[in-house]
C-alpha cells in the first residue's frame, strides 16, 4: 500500500542544540535504514520549509502508524497522510 505523507518539523525553539541534534542524527539512520528496506519509497525536502514529503510502501494502515510514530522526531512532527492508489491514465507501474 502507498501513502504519500508530510512531514512538517517543529522544535521547540528552547531545546538545547545538542539534543536536537541527537534527534536528527537518530531518524537520519532510521529514515535511511526504512529506505533501504523499501518502506520509505520517497523522502523529499519541501524547498523552503523544515518539512518532507515522503511515499511509504507498506502493509497495512497499522504498519504505516508504527513507523510514523517510532520515528525519534515523531513527537515533534505535524503529519498528513494521504492513501493512494493507481490512477487509470497512469503509464507506470507501482514499482518505479
Ligand atoms: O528532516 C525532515 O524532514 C524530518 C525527518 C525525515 C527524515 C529525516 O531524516 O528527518
Amino acid at each position: 500500500m502507498l501513502f504519500h505523507v508530510r512531514m512538517d518539523v517543529q522544535l521547540p525553539p528552547a531545546m538545547p542544540a545538542a539534543q536536537a541534534d541527537e534527534l536528527k542524527k537518530n531518524e537520519r539512520e532510521l529514515a535511511q535504514g526504512l529506505q533501504r528496506s523499501g518502506k520509505w519509497r520517497h523522502l523529499w525536502r519541501i524547498a523552503g520549509q523544515y518539512a518532507n514529503y515522503s511515499v511509504f510502501d507498506v502493509e497495512s494502515v497499522d504498519e504505516l502508524h508504527t513507523l510514523l510514530t517510532s520515528l525519534p522526531l515523531f513527537p515533534y512532527m505535524k503529519i498528513e497522510v494521504s492513501p493512494m492508489c493507481r490512477h487509470p491514465s497512469s503509464i507506470r507501474d507501482t514499482d518505479t
